[in-house]
């Protein structure tokens, strides 16, 4: 059963569009990454499950209960990491999330938060103010994580943090889902999102415009081959017959091409020259989500709208 559940979501700022008509679904132990570009309304969302929007209409329910804007709904069972996290500057971190969690409601979570605290190499003693802008986001994190929440629900959770500070979040991340968490993860990252999320979300001027498998996003993406040839002169034009693909760049001797569907054809035709070598750069999320907003209606019209 669902845990985390938006169904219908529109909220408008006045005449300004924030989501149009949002449905989707996660389960426990599920981490559902939740992409698009700057404005798209992740933020908007992510305030109507917390409880902080109200929506325009459409609901949220968290835990089998409606949430309700203004009103504190399973808090102590949800973690929530803001996009942009602030708290008290001038109070020590430890201190700040002492009170943040018991706010919550949650036991236990001194020794969690120490263990946290620990893995992300941050100094509880300082002063929030005093932190740079990585070290805060630590804070925000351990605030999210601390008392092991069964949903988390995560704004750009790794933003301003180094590579290695990254890979810590998203162990995190995966350790809360295998313990069974419902995980919303929020993004620009589309690395880090098909390195931990099983589905995904691609949101575009408000509306959800996929909801699928990220193999099937990457799937139906366009593949890249580069191809240098044995004759450093050659410069083979593509034949009418090969649909679906098209040349990214070409110079004498090397070829590089973009195509969509099995390979065997571009193989089949590369056959009749004397090729020393091929590369495929690994399919990028990044790229199939670029194909999504080169053709935004093409993906979500074959299968069947909107999602
Ligand atoms: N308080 C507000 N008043 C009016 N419009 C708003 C308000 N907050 C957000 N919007 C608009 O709603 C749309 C969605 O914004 P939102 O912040 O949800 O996007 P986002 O996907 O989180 O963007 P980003 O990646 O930049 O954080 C944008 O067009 C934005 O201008």
């Amino acid at each position: 059963m669902a845990t985390l559940e938006v169904e219908s979501l529109t909220k408008r700022y006045g005449s300004a569009r924030g989501v149009e008509l949002v449905t989707f679904a996660i389960e426990p132990g599920e981490i559902f990454g939740y992409l698009g570009p700057n404005g798209s309304g992740k933020t908007t969302t992510i305030r109507c499950i917390m409880g902080l929007l109200r929506p325009t209409s459409g609901q949220v329910r968290v835990l089998g209960r409606r949430v309700v804007a203004g009103r504190a709904t399973e808090h102590t069972r949800l973690g929530y990491l803001p996009g942009e996290f602030h708290i008290w500057p001038g109070i020590r971190a430890a201190r700040s999330l002492n009170v943040l969690g018991r706010l919550g409601g949650g036991r236990r979570i001194a020794e969690r938060r120490r263990q946290l605290a620990e893995r992300f190499d941050l100094d509880l003693r300082r002063r929030v103010g005093d932190l740079s802008k990585g070290n805060r986001q630590k804070v925000a994190l351990i605030y999210a994580f601390q008392h092991e929440p069964d949903v988390l629900v995560l704004d750009e959770p790794t933003a301003g943090l180094d590579p290695l500070m990254r890979q810590t979040a998203l162990e995190l991340i995966r350790e809360s889902a295998e313990r069974g968490a419902t995980v919303l993860l929020s993004s620009h990252d589309l690395g880090e999102v098909s390195a931990v999320c099983g589905r995904a979300g691609i949101l575009r001027e408000g509306r959800l415009i996929e909801v699928a498998p990220i193999s099937q996003i990457v799937q139906s993406s366009e593949h890249r081959l580069t191809v240098w040839f044995a004759d450093g002169h050659l410069a083979p034009r593509l034949p009418g017959e090969l649909a679906g693909v098209r040349v990214v760049r070409q110079k004498p001797g090397v070829l590089e091409i973009a195509y969509q569907g099995p390979a065997n054809p571009v193989l089949k035709w590369l056959g009749r020259f004397a090729v020393e070598r091929i590369a495929t750069p690994q399919i990028s999320l990044e790229d199939a989500f670029i194909q999504y907003y080169r053709q935004p209606s093409s993906a979500s019209a074959a299968r069947g709208g909107d999602a």
